[in-house]
């Protein structure tokens, strides 16, 4: 029996109940990484919402999870001045290296530092801004300074907020990532399709961000890690480890493999551990980022022309990484 249409005033609380619990569902699927629902109780939702904004385009909402699916053509990427400074990050390549940062660190902060550890996810650097909760601007880094306004592709992808659990304005940047059974689906697919194949599911992700129809990005199913916070406004952490838990507690998706190292040599044995782990992570990584903890020695090392000095990315042997994804392709 097919229901008595809805009126406007029923149509806009149905909608805005569904919103809610759509965007609820999709948290919990692509931020959290913990669904509490088969796909097909969110496909049913999904579609009432989609039916009630056709009846009623005017109840369409920028956070719509209908918005997600993108479809419009850009004409091209316009720029993006970036007011705080993206800057990259010094590389070490040996376990003298990451030493040799240490006594460094030690020396210019004059005491004793923690350090926050991170797996270096390899995709693309991407900040996001947000005005009083809602998702505003989205943009590569370029060259530090000035990067391309990506907003529509990233509003595609499902892992960023549309809007935050908080009405708060804060910048936040991270990596945007191409998860290794995506990369080698795609490339199936491009290969089948006789077109060429991505190298690696860095340059897939930066090819995704690329294209000028987001209906497309929203079919490469890419996904993030969101790492620093560039505008505070009215977050509180006093340590990257903090920053991390409370980017999570807002909306973002985090990486969970973090790890706090009192010393250096808690530090590089992390480092060892995720040498080892590297193949089994379901994205790709090509190092370790290593920072000092409390936000108020990073200040007090602040940066030089190109790089925190407060900071390190160890990176690992390189030649390891085909075969990762080699092992990755005998699994399908
Ligand atoms: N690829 C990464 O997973 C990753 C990258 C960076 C940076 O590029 C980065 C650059 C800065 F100037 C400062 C902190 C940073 O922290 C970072 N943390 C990470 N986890």
């Amino acid at each position: 029996m097919t229901q008595a249409p809805l009126t406007l005033a029923e149509a806009t609380d149905k909608a805005k109940e569904l919103r809610a619990q759509l965007n609820q569902y999709s948290h919990e699927y692509y931020v959290a990484d913990k669904p509490t629902v088969e796909d097909y109780v969110y496909d049913r939702l999904y579609k009432e919402l989609s039916d009630i904004e056709t009846e009623y385009p005017d109840l369409i909402t920028s956070d719509s999870p209908t918005q997600r699916v993108g479809g419009k053509i850009l004409q091209g990427f316009e720029k993006v001045t970036h007011e705080v400074q993206m800057y990259s990050l010094n590389d070490g390549f040996s376990k003298e290296d990451i030493y040799d940062f240490d006594e460094r660190v030690q020396k210019l902060a004059g005491k004793q530092v923690t350090y926050c550890c991170e797996l270096k996810i390899d995709g693309l650097a991407i900040s996001l801004k947000y005005e009083n909760g809602k998702f505003v601007q989205g943009a590569t880094r370029g060259d530090g300074t000035v990067g391309e306004n990506i907003t529509e592709n990233l509003k595609t992808v499902k892992s960023i907020p549309l809007e935050l659990k908080k009405p708060i304005s804060v910048e936040v940047r991270g990596e945007c990532y191409m998860p290794k059974q995506s990369f080698v689906n795609l490339n199936k697919e491009r290969e089948e399709a006789g077109q060429d194949v991505f190298a690696n599911p860095r340059n897939a992700a930066a090819g995704s961000l690329r294209q000028l129809d987001t209906s497309m990005v929203a079919k490469r199913n890419l996904s993030t890690f969101l790492y620093t916070v560039a505008d505070f406004g009215p977050m509180t952490a006093q340590t990257q480890y903090d920053a991390l838990n409370e980017l999570s507690d807002i909306g973002f998706r985090t990486n969970p493999e973090k790890k706090l190292c009192q010393t250096i040599d808690e530090v590089w044995a992390y480092i060892e551990e995720y040498h080892e782990k590297r193949s089994e992570l379901p994205y790709e990584i090509d190092g370790i980022v290593i920072k000092t903890n409390e936000f108020t020695i990073q200040d007090e090392l602040g940066f030089t022309v190109k790089a925190p000095r407060w900071a390190i990315a160890y990176k690992f042997p390189p030649e390891e990484a085909q075969t990762i994804v080699e092992e990755i392709e005998w699994t399908i």
